[in-house]
């Protein structure tokens, strides 16, 4: 066989997938692209079609292995990584899905969570899961698709279709139906994984009406979970890495140390801390989390969800044609000046951590006849920045160490304004890498490890680099007015949000 010289990695995303061939000095060499449809049958709820996706993964593979001018049978691995919770259900037999993917975002079974709330599951599903009862994550989205489709739970009871979340079904169909298989990562996302005992748990199965027989193995995030099926590449290459993107993104960013975080900016942010071996249970609402998990052994983070990041620029420039281009926003924003008052809570689907209030919705405080498209761009930026805030000050009351640096990804990563406000409002120092493709990056890693590619965690370390560092310079009165401002706007807007429900 030809020595290898590359690794590919797969990233499955909300809104696109790309596929990215990196050499062995972890430097991207080729990407391909593709944006994909979103569908929203009704307000709150998002889908995707899983044959979209299959289709934008293969041509995207093809393109970038085409793209680097690289051999096929080069390439050492593929790692996938993808968007999370997000439920493919499909016919084992056809391998066709039985209705659309229903999106992390979608929060139709509010409902379910507030009943199963009320009845009191909460304390055994965080103790197990390390989650909390909320539509974001994916059980309650496969009981809705088993009730809302003819036949389909009987048919998942005996053993005829399939669960997985994204990484699972493009395992599938890359390996021709081989392998049903998922990683602790995506596993740990479902609320039916036990993260402790790192199996799929009886009791969660049977709360949530999940049959178990439709579950996935679960394996390592370095592992060797099939080879393309015969005649899809022009050679036949392993997939030895898989992981949820966020995960990925802290293993790209080689945050290998307990202690060490970083945030990704893309259509949410997702802000985790690695903890070591140890599952921290928060009690700020904080999400606890398997990182990776490598020969066996566990390394957990705590988390911090926001839902909505890009999403909200993508809002700016297609829902309301305040922008051209997401790159606009930077100028934008700079021609305001610092006292504009206006403030934007970008709870469009509902709030994340720290809140966790599906019902919440987006609201713009504090405008004036001289506010313009500028000033909402602005505070639209500076949510983002604020919604970090959040999540840090809960990470610091639940004990962890005040953090000297985030490391940033993610494409608003790319955003100088929006880092620099960053770090001006948490203060700390914001680290952008040289590669702020870290999620496709943490994929390959995970890939190359599993294959001898790469040696070990030293070496990955060894590739990262940091392309620019952002340190806070402003005044700590000023920090202490925005972040109260953004405090009673938060405050404002889940009051609206209870009235309209009362
Ligand atoms: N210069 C920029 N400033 C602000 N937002 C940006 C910029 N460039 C890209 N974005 C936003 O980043 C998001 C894309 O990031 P990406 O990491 O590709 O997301 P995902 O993986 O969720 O699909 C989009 O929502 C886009 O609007
Ligand atoms: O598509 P992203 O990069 O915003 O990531 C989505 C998350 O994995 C959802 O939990």
């Amino acid at each position: 066989m030809a020595q290898p010289t590359h690794v590919l990695a797969i990233d499955q995303g909300t809104t696109s997938t790309r596929t990215i061939a990196f050499d062995a000095q972890a430097r991207p060499v080729a990407t391909a692209q593709r944006e994909f449809a979103q569908h929203y049958p009704q307000g709150g709820w998002v889908e995707h079609d899983p044959e979209d996706i299959w289709r934008d993964t293969l041509a995207t593979l093809r393109e970038a292995i085409a793209g680097s001018g690289v051999a096929a049978d080069r390439f050492a691995a593929m790692g996938i990584t993808n968007q999370r919770e997000t439920v493919v259900v499909w016919d084992r037999e056809t391998g066709a899905p039985i209705h659309r993917a229903i999106v992390w975002q979608d929060r139709r079974t509010a409902q379910t969570c507030a009943d199963l709330h009320a009845a009191g599951h909460e304390a055994l599903v965080s103790a197990r899961t390390g989650l909390l009862l909320d539509p974001y994550f994916s059980a309650t989205k496969v009981a809705w698709i088993l009730d809302n489709v003819k036949g389909a739970r009987a048919r998942a009871e005996a053993g005829d279709l399939a669960f997985g979340t994204i990484d699972s079904f493009l395992l599938w169909r890359l390996t021709g139906g081989k392998a049903h298989a998922t990683d602790v990562t995506n596993a740990g996302r479902t609320l039916l994984f036990d993260i402790h005992a790192q199996r799929w748990d009886e009791d969660l199965c049977a709360l949530f009406r999940v049959p178990m027989a439709m579950l996935p193995a679960v394996h390592d995030n370095s592992h060797l979970f099939g080879t393309t099926a015969e005649g899809l590449l022009d050679a036949p290459i392993p997939i030895a890495g898989m992981a949820g993107d966020q995960q990925a993104a802290l293993f790209g960013q080689a945050c290998f140390e307990p202690g060490m975080a970083k945030s990704t900016y893309g259509t949410g942010c997702f802000m985790l801390l690695n903890t070591g071996s140890e599952a921290i249970a928060s009690k700020h609402r904080l999400l606890t989390t398997p990182a990776y998990r490598l020969g066996g052994r566990m390394t957990y983070a705590v988390e911090g969800s926001i839902f909505v990041a890009g999403a909200a620029i993508k809002w700016l420039r297609d829902g309301i044609g305040v922008i051209d281009s997401a790159s606009d926003t930077a100028r934008l924003a700079e021609s305001v000046g610092d006292d504009h008052g206006v403030t934007l809570v970008p709870a469009f689907v509902g709030l994340g951590a720290p809140h966790w209030d599906p019902d919440a919705r987006g609201a713009i405080f504090g405008l004036t006849l001289d506010a313009g498209k500028a000033h909402i761009t602005r505070a639209t930026l500076e949510s983002v920045a604020f919604q970090t805030m959040d999540l840090v000050e809960a990470m610091v009351a639940d004990g962890a160490d005040d953090l000297g640096a985030i490391r940033v990804d993610g494409g608003m990563a790319a955003n100088d304004w929006l880092c620099q406000f960053l770090a001006d409002i948490l203060g700390v120092e914001v680290e952008r890498p040289a590669n702020i493709e870290t999620t496709a990056l943490g994929a390959a890693f995970l890939a190359g490890l599993a294959t001898g590619f790469w040696a070990d965690l030293d070496a990955l370390s060894a590739t990262w680099r940091c392309s620019r560092r952002f340190s806070p310079a402003m005044p700590a009165e000023r920090r202490a007015r925005l972040r109260e401002g953004w405090r009673a706007a938060v405050a404002k807007t889940r009051t609206t949000a209870r009235d309209r429900a009362d």
